[in-house]
């Protein structure tokens, strides 16, 4: 069983993809990981995230540095949204998020493009979202913790031009696949998100079983 969550930065489909990786004892990835991977390599090695050739030699980043605390920082995050227009660097990160989700027995994975190009026939598709302000409330504590003393002005203007430039870009666009359950997380608590979360994955089970 393949599940895709997607939506903007800090709707909270992190949260529920790991929630629904545990709940189904589904492998989970975070493909805005990788991304940030790939930008992270373009900052430390000082070349330019607009310019593809320098983002797409960066694809080849080593593995190690996901787990880097540095790739959660705003510096990356926006570096992460520029390297993720150039189509080479999306075409480069294909194959590993499509084996990723081809694993025998299905996974989870959450991103931008998950229901609509990773994997077009996931068997449940969220898109999760919350409005721009919650979301940057959202970032500006997670980001205060680890250190940050960026205001939330900046954090809501940093969020409003990451949305611009995900759902313009001209390839893979953040946007909702047109099969996907919609998840508005601006007023629900975590906990709630995901029990809500869990019900519309089911409801989609439900009738792709009805279907078959
Ligand atoms: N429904 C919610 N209510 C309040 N805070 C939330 C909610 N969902 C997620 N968060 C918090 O918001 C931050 C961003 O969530 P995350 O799942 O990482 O978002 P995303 O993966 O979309 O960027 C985290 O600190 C998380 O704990
Ligand atoms: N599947 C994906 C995942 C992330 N991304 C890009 O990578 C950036 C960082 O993604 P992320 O998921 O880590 O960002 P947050 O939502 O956590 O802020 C996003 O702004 C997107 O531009 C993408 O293009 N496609």
């Amino acid at each position: 069983m393949i599940i895709a969550v997607d939506g903007p930065a800090a709707s909270g489909k992190g949260t529920i993809a790991r929630a629904l990786a545990r709940h189904y004892g589904l492998p989970h990835l975070d493909t805005g990981l990788l991304y940030r991977a790939v930008a992270a390599t373009v900052l430390r090695d000082e070349l330019d995230p607009a310019q593809e050739a320098d983002a797409v030699a960066a694809t080849s980043f080593d593995d190690l540095l996901l787990a880097d605390e540095w790739l959660r920082s705003d510096e990356v995050g926006k570096a992460a949204s520029v390297v993720s227009a150039h189509p080479l660097v999306r075409s480069a990160l294909l194959q590993r998020q499509k084996r990723f989700a081809a694993q025998p027995n299905g996974a989870i994975l959450d991103g931008r493009d998950i229901g609509t190009v990773i994997a077009p026939d996931a068997d449940a598709k969220l898109f999760v979202k919350a409005t721009p302000m919650i979301r940057a409330r959202r970032r500006h504590a997670e980001l205060q913790k680890i250190g940050s003393t960026v205001s939330l002005d900046r954090v809501l203007s940093d969020i409003r031009a990451r949305d611009d430039r995900d759902s313009t870009r001209a390839q893979a666009p953040l946007v909702a696949a047109p099969d996907a359950a919609v998840l508005d997380t601006s007023f629900l608590s975590i906990e709630s998100a995901i029990l809500k979360a869990i019900q519309l994955v089911e409801t989609q089970l439900a009738r792709k079983r009805e279907l078959t």
